[in-house]
């Protein structure tokens, strides 16, 4: 039976991204809940970590962003066909966490060549990335069907503007084929931060 899900999440799109792509693309109903920032500090003792997103499923919290979709992927069939393309996405998305983490370090480096250290390592990933993505004739990360790493890099890659510059054409190629996907277009252009389904927790 496919359980009930809850994704709780702050009032920004965030780290909650690429699970919404993700339960979008499978068409899965889920009751999304935005925590008031105001709201947070006595909501956080309660959560598994002190830190959002939180996923319920059948009522039971679990925290961490890349295991919650690693399940998520899992539940929807979009992991990959066999256990090598399952490792290949699995360290496609673990790169991109680490990519994003090196992108927010120049939100608060002041040193100049602190700054162009971190740019370097972003261009690295990306080069990685689009050497990974246009040796597949399939046009997606990873074997000839799309998986959650698609999925993930298209919600993380469409929420950043400052490195849009460095991104190859087959980055961009593939973050326009995602949000083009009959699941994804139409959510992505009614969606707003608090969705319909979105429920505030007091
Ligand atoms: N490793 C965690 C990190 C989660 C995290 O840092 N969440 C932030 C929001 S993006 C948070 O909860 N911040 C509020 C706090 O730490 O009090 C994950 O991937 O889910």
């Amino acid at each position: 039976m496919i359980p009930k899900y809850k994704l709780i999440y702050l009032n920004t799109y965030g780290r909650a991204e690429p699970l919404r792509y993700m339960f979008a693309y499978a068409g899965q109903d889920y009751v999304y809940e935005i925590i008031e920032k105001e709201d947070w500090p006595k909501l956080k003792p309660n959560t598994p970590y002190g830190q959002l997103p939180v996923l319920e499923v059948d009522g039971k919290p679990v925290a961490q962003t890349t295991a919650i979709a690693r399940y998520l992927a899992k539940q929807f069939n979009i992991q990959g066909k066999d256990d090598w393309e399952i490792l290949q996405a699995d360290s496609l998305v673990e790169a991109l966490v680490d990519y994003r983490a090196c992108a927010r370090r120049l939100y608060t480096e002041q040193n100049p060549e602190k700054i162009a250290e971190i740019k370097k390592e972003q261009t690295m990933y990306l080069e990685k990335f689009d050497t990974i993505l246009s040796s597949n004739p399939s046009g997606f990360l990873v074997g000839s069907e799309i998986t959650w790493a698609d999925l993930v890099f298209a919600a993380v890659l469409s929420g950043r503007q400052d490195d849009s510059e460095a991104r190859s054409a087959a980055l961009s190629t593939l973050v326009d084929k995602i949000n083009n996907i009959p699941n994804i277009k139409p959510w992505l252009k009614a969606r707003s931060k608090s969705n319909a389904s979105a429920k505030k927790v007091i």
